[in-house]
C-alpha cells in the first residue's frame, strides 16, 4: 500500500537544504541495498534549488555517483546550449561537479541533436531509452524509479502533463511529445502520467503562495485530468515537500515554528 506523506518547511531555502540531506540518505540506503540507484530529476525552481543544495553538502560524496543512474521527467524541447534547457541547468547547478558515469546520465534529446526539431522521434527515442533500462522485475517498460523528483505548477501541471492536454489522456505510452504548453516554452518532452507511476517513491517540491491552490486540491483527491499532479504518485510512496506558503491551504498538516 503506498503512503502519502507530506512535509512542510518553513522557507524555500530549508526545503532545498532539507530534500537534498533526504536526497543522500535514501539514495545511500538505495545503494546499500541493491548496489545501485536511479533518480529522476525535475527542472523548475526548487528542483534545480535542490540541486545546487545537494553540490554544497559535504555529505553529497556518501553517493556512489558511479552507480546512480540519471533520468529526466520531463525536457524543454530547445538547443542544447539553451538555458531553459531543464539538462542544461541540472548539469550546472549538480551533474558537471560529480563523478557520474556519462553512460548512466540518460537526457532527452535537444531541439539539435539527433532527431533534429522532430519532437515526436525524441520522445519515442526516450521511450526506448526507458524501455531498454527497465528490467525483469520492472513489469513493463519503464524503470521502476528509486526516487522520482516533480514540481508543479499553480495551474497544475506536473513535469510536462498540463490539464486537459493531451498528454493527461495517455494511458499507453511512457513518454509523448508536448506541444502549444500554456507555459514556455511551448514544445515538450514529457514522461506520462502511468510512467511517473512506475517510481517506487515520489517527490513533489514546490514552494511559494502561488502552488498553494493546486497542492490543496491535488491533496483533497482532484482528478488528474483537470489537475494532473493529483494522478503522479509513487507505489511505495508519496512525498510532499513544501514551504509554508504551498502548504498555505492545507489543514491539518503540522507546520513548523516560526523562525
Ligand atoms: O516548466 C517546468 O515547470 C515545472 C515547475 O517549475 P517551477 O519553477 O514553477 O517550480 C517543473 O516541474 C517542470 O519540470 C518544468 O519543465
Amino acid at each position: 500500500m503506498s503512503k502519502t506523506e507530506v512535509v512542510v518547511y518553513a522557507n524555500q531555502d530549508l526545503l532545498a537544504a532539507a530534500a537534498a540531506a533526504r536526497l543522500v540518505t535514501r539514495l545511500v540506503d538505495v545503494q546499500a541495498a541493491k548496489g545501485s540507484a536511479s533518480l529522476v530529476l525535475t527542472g523548475g525552481g526548487t528542483g534545480i534549488a535542490v540541486l545546487a543544495e545537494l553540490r554544497a553538502s559535504s555529505a553529497r560524496d556518501a553517493i556512489d555517483w558511479s552507480r546512480l543512474d540519471i533520468y529526466w521527467g520531463d525536457e524543454r524541447f530547445v538547443p542544447a546550449d539553451s538555458d531553459e534547457r531543464n539538462e542544461k541547468q541540472a548539469r550546472e547547478a549538480l551533474l558537471d561537479h560529480v563523478p557520474l558515469d556519462p553512460k548512466r546520465v540518460h537526457a532527452i534529446a535537444p531541439s539539435d541533436g539527433e532527431f533534429g526539431d522532430d519532437v515526436d522521434a525524441a520522445a519515442e527515442a526516450y521511450a526506448r531509452v526507458l524501455a531498454d533500462n527497465a528490467g525483469p522485475e520492472d513489469h513493463g517498460d519503464v524503470p521502476s524509479f528509486d526516487i522520482m523528483l516533480l514540481g508543479l505548477g499553480g495551474e497544475g501541471h506536473t513535469a510536462s502533463v498540463f490539464p486537459e492536454s493531451p498528454a493527461v489522456y495517455e494511458t499507453e505510452r511512457s513518454v509523448v511529445a508536448v506541444r502549444n504548453c500554456p507555459k514556455p516554452p511551448p514544445t515538450r518532452v514529457s514522461l506520462t502520467l502511468p510512467a511517473i507511476r512506475q517510481a517506487r517513491d515520489v517527490w513533489l517540491m514546490t514552494a511559494g503562495s502561488a502552488k498553494a491552490d493546486a497542492v490543496a486540491l491535488a491533496l483533497a483527491g482532484a482528478g488528474e485530468v483537470q489537475l494532473p499532479v493529483a494522478g503522479a504518485r509513487g507505489h511505495r510512496r508519496t512525498l510532499w515537500l513544501l514551504d509554508r506558503a504551498a502548504a498555505g491551504k492545507l489543514t491539518k498538516v503540522y507546520q513548523p515554528p516560526t523562525a
